[in-house]
């Protein structure tokens, strides 16, 4: 839908508007007691190589502890959830109903606390504008999810007193013409609207939205039952906005799950060990192992308008090791990158033309779901490391357990451990599942020697990437399997992985 609007539309409303419907000094001043941070700091740089601020450890900080928490400043659910989720902390079985009866919002909060929380901290102000709830619709979805509803920018632009927000970025210049002409046409409907007669008000209000577009983080929960992430809403973590993106990260988001928890509380985790004064980076989409330095760049650009210059991205080919995905034909030991002169080992050249082939021939393969074929093929070209093939050997895991052939099952998935530990680390999220899906394969297969030592394996990784907390239900399983593993009497076992 478009999002044309004319000042003929809202006059309407304008008119019965005065400035005493407008306090501008009902939002709270931004408290900046809501994030702590441990062993990091911010870093303002002028450097462009760093690209703004960044953060930065000041210790070494071990794989699996936290680097900040943090509540966010800005916070707004999701449209369609107003009915189930409560507006001010977005849990579940929200039954109490705005002060208001007119309330033009229908917003739904959990108790009284809530709705009082919300209504001092910015709700008694938006609830006298029934006549903005009605653009909430009128938003292309796309265009919605990225800039925040009408709600997010109002609180956005009160909370930091009527002008941008203190210190993100917005990329402003970097943003599409017509995303840009949308900013302003939302501008000046809100201005128009709210009777804002400052002369700055429309240019900071487009501004403030493409901060909300560079800087907001969608707050997802996980139902591990159903295995579902769902979308909460979207928030703005002022000390959390500093992280800048990498490709090959060291450090990763979440929204806790320890009891009690706050959907809305966002998590930095060291996803490795990090030594004094480097900086702590996450990634915003890609990880460098699993797409294309092209892929990446484009897709950051596109949604995030900034041209990636992380570690990962400023390697060529040759010198990113998750790129040497290949195997040489000719000696079947040197790792190649794609179209590599010569291997390091044999010094030979492989025959691109012909592995190009045969990848196509494979990838037709997997396509259709033919993955013995596809296997077959693979196994001719790529390096027993190669994510390609890992993923293959985990689909074929996946039909040999639907077979309850549990040992073959078993097999794949060892090597698709192998390729996702040689590519994204021993104490990764992608290596966790790998351990998760082995250790229930070997209790169903009764190999429980191995069984018991993948499930250490896990337990060790899932704890020290905070899984334990987030993925509370599947740790749940793996602390059970190890219990029950513990009770197994020492049976002889005959078949080996
Ligand atoms: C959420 S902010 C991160 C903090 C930001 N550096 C600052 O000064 O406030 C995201 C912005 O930081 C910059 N940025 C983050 N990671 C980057 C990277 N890998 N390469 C280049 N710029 C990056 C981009 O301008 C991006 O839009």
């Amino acid at each position: 839908m478009d999002l044309h609007f004319s000042l003929d539309d809202v006059s309407q409303y304008t008119r019965k508007l005065t400035p005493a419907h407008i306090d501008y000094r009902v939002w709270p001043p931004i408290p900046n007691e809501s994030a702590s941070w441990n062993k990091a700091h911010i870093e303002d740089h002028v450097d462009a190589k760093k690209h703004g601020s960044s953060v930065m450890s000041t210790q070494k900080i071990s794989s699996g502890k936290v680097v900040i928490q943090e509540y966010p400043q800005i916070k707004h659910l999701d449209h369609s959830l107003v009915f189930y989720r409560c507006s001010q902390c977005f849990r579940r079985n929200a039954d109490v109903k705005c002060r208001n009866k007119n309330c033009p919002w229908d917003l739904h909060y959990c108790n009284k606390k809530c709705e009082a929380r919300h209504w001092s901290s910015s709700h008694r102000w938006l609830c006298r504008f029934p006549e903005l709830s009605k653009y909430i619709d009128m938003t292309q979805e796309n265009f919605q999810f990225h800039t925040g509803e009408t709600p997010m920018i109002l609180k956005s632009y009160f909370i930091s007193n009527q002008a941008k927000i203190p210190s993100l970025v917005s990329n402003l210049d970097k943003h599409g013409l017509s995303d840009r002409k949308k900013y302003r046409e939302k501008a000046q409907m809100i201005a128009a609207v709210l009777h804002l007669i400052r002369d700055n008000a429309v240019n900071e209000l487009a501004e403030i939205q493409g901060q909300i577009r560079c800087n907001t983080i969608a707050i997802r929960e996980t139902n591990h039952e159903w295995g579902v992430t769902e979308i909460l809403g979207k928030a703005i973590y002022l000390s959390a906005s500093k992280i800048n993106h990498s490709c090959d990260p060291n450090a990763i988001a979440y929204f806790g799950k320890d009891p009690g928890h706050d959907p809305c509380l966002l998590r930095v985790r060291a996803s490795r060990d990090i030594p004094p004064q480097e900086q702590i980076c996450i990634s915003y989409a890609f990880t460098a192992a699993k797409h294309e330095k092209e892929a990446r760049q484009n897709s950051l650009q596109t949604l995030y308008f900034f041209h990636c210059q992380c570690g990962a991205c400023r390697m060529s080919n040759e010198e990113n090791y998750a790129a040497y995905i290949y195997q040489c034909p000719n000696c079947s030991k040197g790792r190649l990158a794609a179209g590599q002169v010569s291997c390091r080992d044999c010094k030979k050249r492989p025959d691109w033309m012909k592995i190009a082939m045969i990848e196509q021939k494979a990838d037709t393969h997997v396509e259709k779901g033919q993955y013995v074929a596809a296997a077959k093929l693979q196994e001719i070209i790529y390096h027993k490391s190669a994510l390609q093939w890992g993923e293959v050997m985990d689909k074929l895991g996946e039909r040999f357990a639907e077979r309850e052939d549990y040992e073959k099952a078993a097999k794949c998935v060892m090597a698709s451990l192998k390729a996702v530990r040689d590519t994204f680390g021993a104490t990764s999220i992608e290596t966790s599942h790998e351990l998760k899906k082995l250790s229930s394969l070997l209790f169903n297969g009764q190999n429980y020697d191995k069984a018991k030592s993948i499930v250490i394996e896990a337990i060790r990784v899932y704890k020290a990437l905070g899984l334990d907390e987030q993925n509370g239900t599947e740790y749940k399983e793996l602390e059970k399997v190890k219990k029950m593993l513990k009770n197994v009497p020492d049976i002889p076992f005959t078949t080996k992985i």
